[in-house]
């Protein structure tokens, strides 16, 4: 058995807190899910090395997850390939926070300002400006198999292991409640259990949100509603500073539920930072915020040869 290290170039990147470890598919790095356990550690996992950052989100050892991206920029738009591998080494079939950050690496690369992203969740087009990225997130589905659910019906604000929630597909499940004040749940202690719950076959991430302005929107523009979020990530198996699913999540559920006085536009707020949904009646989402590379790197791979 011959034992090869090689270094492998990576960057490291957030959104809004949602942080990654960026690396090109086409490096060589033979075991993705165990390149992800080792380096996304909170504890011993990559190390920041900018110390001149000293934001909160800049200076974090580990990450949310690795994406692996592909970069074909013979067309136009240019296409980036994400594939996010996450902590506990599952994949995961769409990543809000993620695509953007795929768009705005991307962006770097080839000086457009218009991609496609694709994911396993299928095809999403970005916009990016400066440092503020779009991402077009599909349609959210609360049709049971599109969850997925192991039952017919829809989960509509419903008891699943003592939170009420109302269960949707953004790309990823999420189970989500609305609830007076987020910070009042101890979320790493109720989520595993909704998360884990046999309703969602696939698993679900655990979503909290609660207004965060004074009563119900009025008619002006600058009245958007706000939510705050709070997300116990599947895969990730905690919570993390933000989810862009998870507040595309939000902001459908709260349409749903007639809790946006009309508004199509939310501004929804994890502890990471603002980001900014739309939930057109009957078209694609949409999930802006900022993306922001923090450091490049290079990380050890072992390659294992007989
Ligand atoms: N943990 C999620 C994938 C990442 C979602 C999140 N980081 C986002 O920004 O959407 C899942 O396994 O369904």
């Amino acid at each position: 058995m011959t034992v090869l290290r090689h270094q492998v170039p990576i960057e490291k990147y957030h959104g809004t807190g949602n942080d990654f470890i960026v690396v090109d598919a086409a490096e060589s790095v033979p075991d993705r899910p165990a390149f992800a356990t080792t380096y996304c550690d909170r504890e011993t996992g990559v190390g920041h090395v900018d110390s001149a950052r000293t934001d909160v989100d800049s200076a974090r050892t580990g990450a949310d997850g690795v994406l692996f991206l592909s970069l074909e920029a013979r067309y136009s738009p240019p296409r980036v390939v994400m594939t996010l591998v996450q902590p506990d080494g599952s994949i995961a079939a769409m990543c809000g926070n993620g695509a953007r950050v795929a768009a705005a690496w991307a962006a770097e690369r080839t000086g457009a300002t218009e991609l496609m992203i694709d994911t396993p969740a299928g095809t999403r087009r970005a916009m990016v400006e400066g440092d503020d990225v779009t991402i077009e997130m599909g349609v959210p589905a609360f049709a049971p198999r599109a969850v997925p659910l192991s039952r017919e019906t829809e989960l509509v604000e419903e008891d699943v292991e003592g939170l009420t929630v109302t269960a949707v597909n953004t790309g990823v499940p999420h189970a989500v409640a609305l609830v007076d004040d987020v910070d009042s749940v101890t979320l790493g202690s109720v989520a595993p259990a909704v998360r884990c719950a046999g309703v969602f076959p696939e698993g679900a991430n655990v979503t909290l949100a609660s207004r965060a302005d004074s009563g119900p929107p009025g008619t002006t523009d600058d009245e958007v509603p706000r939510f705050r979020q709070r997300t116990y990530e599947r895969g990730v198996e905690g919570e993390t500073r933000s989810c862009g699913t998870g507040a595309v999540a939000v902001a459908a559920v709260a349409k749903r539920l007639d809790r946006l006085g009309g508004h199509d536009a939310v501004t929804v707020t994890p502890p990471g930072g603002d980001l900014r949904i739309t939930v057109p009646d009957g078209g694609a989402a949409t999930l802006s915020g900022p993306a922001v590379r923090e450091f490049e790197s290079e990380l050890e791979t072992v390659v294992r040869s007989a």
